[in-house]
């Protein structure tokens, strides 16, 4: 593998679109992601990340505009492909084989494949070598399909959902183990998941998916930036958003509580500090709520 390599494959996509016989999975999607590091794909159900992430993976092809990673067309594309490692909901494992022969299987398969580390990975998940996955529980299967995705070490790295069925401890020994290994062998990861508080610190940048687009592509510290909750009475409050975006509006009695997403300068905070409002920080878990959640939805 090249220095290059170790660093991850980046990836670059441009007006794609996919269809799904009359249904537009995808509708012009356009973002980047450069190589090595840990990325989040956020979407409301539906919003087409599954979809996005099979062409990423080289399991679909767009019906139209361009998709590099690594600089290259993934589809049927044998050197990004052996790049390339796709965990998706419920581990995508060898379901009838002990989760021994699954390790093996994975070792023989991928070339990057760390078959000792992995081995301590399965002590740590506590899984039994001797089980098919079949007989694992959905939470065990998925910390299969998380481990063997860990120990691939490919350099795109996707996770899908793979989190579901894992329990808080697993989850949380998951993400720990993902933030070291990614320190000490760089590489491009992209998480899809609906748990966005837990993932949020793992996260450099964010790609939101609303319906089949873009909804933002940001820096998650630039994002964490632009959201402000500012809290007083309710004159007030409209009195200091004025002209800013507002996402979302809560009234308690007389207190309005105004959620505000927009490139925010230090005057305007500083003015609503002196008015008396109450200034607080945006959790991104609540930014992505008001942002998709779309009225016919
Ligand atoms: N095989 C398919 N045939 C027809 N339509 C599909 C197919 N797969 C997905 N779709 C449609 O494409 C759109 C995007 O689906 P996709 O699975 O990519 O969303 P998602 O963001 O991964 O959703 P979720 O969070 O529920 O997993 C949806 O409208 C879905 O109904």
């Amino acid at each position: 593998m090249t220095a290059q390599h170790e660093a991850g494959f980046g990836v670059a996509v441009r007006d794609l679109t996919v269809r799904y016989g009359r249904t537009t999975a995808l509708g012009g999607v356009t973002f980047d992601l450069p190589a090595g590091g840990i990325y989040g794909l956020l979407g409301r159900n539906g919003s087409g990340k599954t979809t996005l992430l099979s062409v990423l993976a080289a399991m679909r092809r767009g019906a139209s505009g361009e998709v590099r990673v690594d600089g290259e067309d993934p589809f049927e594309n044998a050197r990004v492909m052996a790049g390339t490692g796709l965990v998706r909901e419920g581990g995508d494992v060898l379901a009838y084989e002990k989760v021994a022969t699954n390790l093996r299987y994975a070792a023989a398969m991928r070339p990057g494949f760390d078959a000792a580390w992995a081995e301590e990975l399965v002590d740590a998940f506590a899984l039994d070598r001797r089980k098919t996955p079949d007989h694992l529980s959905r939470g065990q299967r998925s910390a299969l399909g998380a481990v063997i995705g860990l120990a691939t070490r490919a350099p795109l790295t996707i996770f899908d959902e793979v989190h579901l069925g894992m329990d808080a401890p697993s989850r949380q020994r998951f993400y720990d183990v993902l933030l070291t290994d990614v320190v000490a062998h760089p590489r491009t990861v992209i998480l899809s998941s609906h748990l966005i508080g837990e993932v949020e610190h793992l996260l450099e940048r964010v790609v939101i998916l609303d319906g089949g687009r873009v909804l933002l592509c940001e820096e998650t510290d630039a994002l964490r930036a632009k959201g402000v909750t500012i809290t007083g009475p309710a004159d007030r409050v409209d009195a200091a958003v004025a002209g800013l975006g507002v996402v979302g509006t809560r009234d308690l009695g007389p207190t309005r509580q105004v959620t505000v997403f927009d490139d925010l300068d230090d005057g305007a905070l500083d003015r609503a500090a002196a008015a008396g409002l109450r200034l607080g920080g945006v959790p991104l878990q609540d930014l992505f709520i008001h942002l998709t959640a779309g009225e016919s939805r």
